[in-house]
């Protein structure tokens, strides 16, 4: 019983740059002998990670443009997958979005177009996406998500994006429940606020990672890699008795009132 992931394929959903709490996530399961197959919906992402993917240990990984708002897009990305790897073991789904202009000011001028938005993406994709990956975590598997204190309580400006979390969180709780059958375990990691190009779009992100550093039990933000030595942890054999769960990795500040 150990860390390791070697003869293992994990899909990473949302990796943008070198900075993303995704490829943190990917250089932890690289380097328990994971293969990789990344999937990211913007070209220049593809871009970035193509020349990212050149620094891991395992040089077998796969890509594949995939827009998690269209079920067809989603279908198509996992058979293709099925077709050129057969068998996965697990995903990471580190995909959210909200509008900017409600990732600010007050949670009462959200948009009907702007709460649908933000859920469609950052909380059914979760759903979909495990839904067209089942069928190949036939040897079971450990699904994982990424989600942020602000779908638990209030955290000024985070608004919508904390309403799809919360829906995000109870998603999780839901798919554990349907797929533990199967053997595949489902679970959240609530990361502390880390510099990554989702972060530039929430108002006066800066004022909040200045307070942790105060505020936190330990003193300091928390980085990519810690994020990502949790992610391999959910994703080896050492969490087997885990799912539906939501791992803090966040200095401890989510204790704190
Ligand atoms: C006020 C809260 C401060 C800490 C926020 C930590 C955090 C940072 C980034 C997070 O991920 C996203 C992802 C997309 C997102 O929506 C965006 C991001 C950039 C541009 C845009 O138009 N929308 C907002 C946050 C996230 O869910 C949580």
């Amino acid at each position: 019983m150990n860390l390791s992931l070697e003869g293992r394929t994990y899909v990473i959903m949302g990796v943008a740059n070198k900075r993303s709490i995704a490829w943190g996530i990917a250089q932890a399961l690289d380097k328990a002998g994971a293969r990789l197959i990344f999937t990211y919906a913007r070209e220049r992402s593809g871009a970035n990670i193509k020349k990212l993917a050149e620094t891991l240990e395992n040089k077998n990984s796969l890509f594949y443009q995939c827009d998690v708002s269209s079920d067809e897009d989603i279908e198509k990305t996992f058979s293709a997958i099925k077709e050129e790897a057969g068998v996965i073991h697990g995903l990471a789904h580190c995909i959210a979005f909200a509008k900017t202009e409600e990732l600010g000011g007050e949670f009462l001028d959200t948009t009907r177009d702007g709460f649908l938005l933000a859920h469609n993406i950052s909380s059914y994709s979760l759903t979909a996406v495990s839904k067209a990956a089942r069928p190949l975590m036939s040897e079971g598997g450990s699904i994982i998500t990424l989600t942020y204190l602000g779908g638990e309580r209030v955290v000024r400006n985070y608004n919508i994006m904390g309403a799809a979390k919360a829906s995000l969180e109870a998603s999780v709780r839901y798919l554990a429940n349907d797929l533990g059958k199967d053997g595949i375990r489902v679970n959240a990691i609530s990361a502390g606020p880390i510099k990554t190009v989702s972060a530039k779009g929430i108002s006066d992100f800066n004022s909040v990672i200045k307070m942790i550093e105060e505020k936190s039990p330990l003193r300091r933000s928390v980085d990519q890699e810690e994020v990502g030595n949790t992610a391999l942890f959910l994703m080896s054999d050492l969490s087997k008795g885990i799912t539906g769960e939501n791992i803090h990795v966040d200095s401890g500040f989510h204790i704190i009132s």
